[in-house]
Formats: structure tokens, sequence, C-alpha cells
């Protein structure tokens, strides 16, 4: 299969994973006899400090021309300061909204070998395996007016969902769910928030043309400390933007690191760009720590979601778990018997155990 795959590393840790991602992805074409084609583009603080913007039109066209983007991660310190129009951030929200990729998945599964990596007891970690749908188009990301008022005594922020927005990631959680345990968590704030109680509506209806699907609602607090007190309660969870992210890093905390979560974000007809959930980490960019392995299973999820390539995607998860189950990790994980490695021999580990 020949697929051509556009490239941006972004900032900070970003170019080191990415380095990692395609090292994989070149040993799988090679072993699969596939032809993978890269190029490469600016995205976030870098696109700034070369052309002024966080993401210009041409690498727009690219993307949208390429059979899926790789994405490392946007920002860092060195940008803070700049006009809030121009930030890497930008340049990620733009990528995802211009390529409609509404539907962000995000799996939080546990790998036996690494329970006692995380700070939580292994009896409540031991069987978590949730697969978060975060809508990731709309929202308080999305909505205007945002800005300063009154001369910078007051500042509004807003929060815009249309129904059609909310029943397309509505129905992505459902159909997710009869792919998976049967069960679809739907988190709201629907004791405050008017855009929960509509999103519940929707839920309601969506429920009766999916009645083999098992239904609950939730509010977003109680959630989160459900997801650290009882992650095995949960099988696919289904929320909105802001909650979404928040929720998907807390829940790194069960598998040992945030450096292990990868992410598709999907339009829906099989277009997707890959990312991990991480940010771009700069207190440990340059330095060859960085946990490659989030980006080595988005890098998976897109031989998965966008190509198709079911065996080749398993193949690299199989490469991941068993490095793991061999005790070779980077220095974000923590556990007993190990052997600690750097970024490149995380890689280089991985590529050996693939086929
Ligand atoms: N998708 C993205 O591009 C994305 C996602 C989140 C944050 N960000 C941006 O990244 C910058 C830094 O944000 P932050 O520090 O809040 O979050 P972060 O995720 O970059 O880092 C949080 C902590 O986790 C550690 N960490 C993250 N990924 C790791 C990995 N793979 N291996 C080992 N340790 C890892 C970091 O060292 C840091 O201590 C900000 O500018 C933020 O906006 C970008
Ligand atoms: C960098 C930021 C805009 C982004 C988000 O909030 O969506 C990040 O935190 C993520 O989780 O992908
Ligand atoms: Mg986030």
């Amino acid at each position: 299969m020949k697929k051509h795959i556009l490239t941006l590393p972004g900032d900070g840790v970003g170019p080191e994973i990415m380095t990692g991602a395609k090292a994989v992805l070149e040993k799988i074409a090679e072993d699969f006899n596939h032809e993978f084609t890269f190029e490469e583009g600016l995205i976030g603080g870098a696109a700034y400090d070369a052309a002024g913007t966080p993401l210009d039109d041409e690498t727009l066209e690219r993307a949208k021309n390429a059979d899926a983007v790789l994405l490392g991660a946007v920002g860092g310190p060195k940008w803070d300061t700049i006009d809030k129009t121009l930030r890497p951030e930008q340049g990620l929200l733009k990528i995802r909204k211009e390529l409609g990729l509404f539907a962000n998945l995000r799996p939080i599964k546990v790998f036996d070998k690494l329970i006692p990596a995380s700070p939580l007891k292994e009896t409540i970690v031991g069987g978590t395996d949730i697969l978060f749908v975060r809508e990731l188009t709309g929202g308080l990301y999305f909505g205007r007016p945002s800005e300063r008022r009154d001369g910078g005594n007051s500042v509004v922020d807003t929060l815009v969902y249309t129904k059609e927005e909310i029943e397309r990631i509505v129905e992505y959680g459902f159909q997710a769910a009869k792919l998976r345990g049967g069960r679809l968590t739907s988190v709201d704030k629907a004791n405050v928030l008017e855009s929960s109680r509509m999103w519940r509506e929707i839920v309601d209806a969506k429920s009766a043309e999916h009645p083999e699907v098992k239904v609950e609602h939730a509010l977003v607090d109680s959630t989160a400390m459900k997801l650290i007190t009882n992650p095995a309660h949960f099988d696919v969870v289904v929320t909105e933007n802001l909650f979404g992210d928040i929720l998907s890093d807390e829940a790194s905390v069960i598998t040992g690191s945030i450096g292990l979560l990868p992410s598709a974000s999907l339009n829906g007809e099989g277009f997707g760009l890959y990312e991990p959930v991480h940010g771009s980490a700069p207190d440990i960019a340059g330095q060859n720590i960085v946990n490659p392995l989030a980006m080595i299973l988005s890098a998976a999820m897109m031989l998965k979601y966008s190509f198709h390539l079911s065996e080749e995607a398993e193949a690299v998860e199989a490469a991941v778990d068993n490095a793991l189950k061999d005790g070779i990790h980077t220095s974000d994980l923590d556990f007993e018997g190990g052997r600690k490695v750097g970024t490149e021999e995380m890689v280089e580990a991985v590529m050996s155990y693939i086929k």
C-alpha cells in the first residue's frame, strides 16, 4: 500500500518523538511491504519563528492533500508573550477546525508491566480500559466573543454548540461503545450549564436509537473523582471539548505516565491527524529523555483508523507491549526491576520487537 504522510513535529519534544515514530513506520513499511512517503511541515512556535504565523495556508493545503497527518506537539514559554492570535496553540486549533477533525479518540490502556508505575493502588489500576471520545472543534475553545472588556476589568469566553455538532460526536460515542463493551458514559455539567442540558437531551434521543448500548449520564466533577477511584467503571466516555481535555490528562495518571497516551483526531470520513495527548514538555526537550511511546502509539492509530492496516497497527502495539514487558522504559516511568533508557534506545527497542 502507498501512503503519503505529512509530519508536523512542532516544538519542544515534538521533533524527538517524531523521529522515533517515523523510524517505526519505516520499519513497518519495510516488513509489511508498503510504501510510506513523508513530507515535513511547520506548525506552532517553529512556524511562527519561520514565517510569523503558527500555521500557514500552504501547510494546511498540504495537510488536506496528505493521506494522514502526524503531529508532535506545539507551544512553550518562548512564545508565551506574543500576540494571542499568533500563539503556537492557535496553529493546532486551526488545523483541527479547518480539517473538520471533530472526533478525538483518546484510549486509556494500562500495560500490565506498568501497573506498579502508577501512583494509584494496583487493585484500582488493573482492568482499566477506557476510550475517551472528546468533541474537538466546538465549545469554549472556538466560541466568540473571547475577549477582555471594560478596559480589562471584565472578560468573556463563549461556549457554543450546535445541535448537529453534539449529535455527530454523541453518535460517534454510541458507535464506539457498540464496538467495545457496550457501555457509554456521557459526561457533562447539566446541573449548571444549558449546553450540558441540551447535550443530555441529545444523548437520550440517541439512546432510543441504540437500545443495545447501556448509557449513563455523569457530572464532570464526580467523574474526575471516579476516574481515579474506580477507573474500571468506564468503557467509552463521550464529552465536550474542555472536559475531555482535562479528564484525559487526569486519566494518564492511571497508566503511569502521560508519555504513553496516543490520540486520533478524525473527520468522520477516515481522514485523521494523529498526535500524543501530552504537550511539548519544554522542561525535558532536547535531552533524549522524552517517552516516545505516545507518539509511536499515535502512529499505530493512524495505521488502524486512516489506512485500515490492523495487522500492522497491532504489530506496533505488541512491540511496545513487549519492550515494556522486558522492563525497558524511559525515566518518566518509575518501577522496580526495569532498565531505564533514553528516547532513542526506547525507539530502537520497539523496532527490534516488530516481527
Ligand atoms: N497537542 C499539543 O500540542 C499540546 C498538548 C498539551 C499542551 N501543549 C502545550 O505544551 C506546552 C507545555 O504544556 P504543559 O507543560 O502544561 O504540558 P506537557 O504535557 O507538555 O507536560 C506536562 C508534564 O509532563 C511531562 N511529559 C509530557 N510528555 C512527556 C513524555 N512524552 N515523556 C515524559 N514526560 C512527559 C513534561 O515533562 C511535564 O513535566 C504548553 O505550551 C501547552 O500549551 C500542547
Ligand atoms: C495545546 C492545547 C490547545 C490542546 C487542547 O487543549 O486541546 C492540548 O491540551 C491537547 O490536549 O491536545
Ligand atoms: Mg490537553
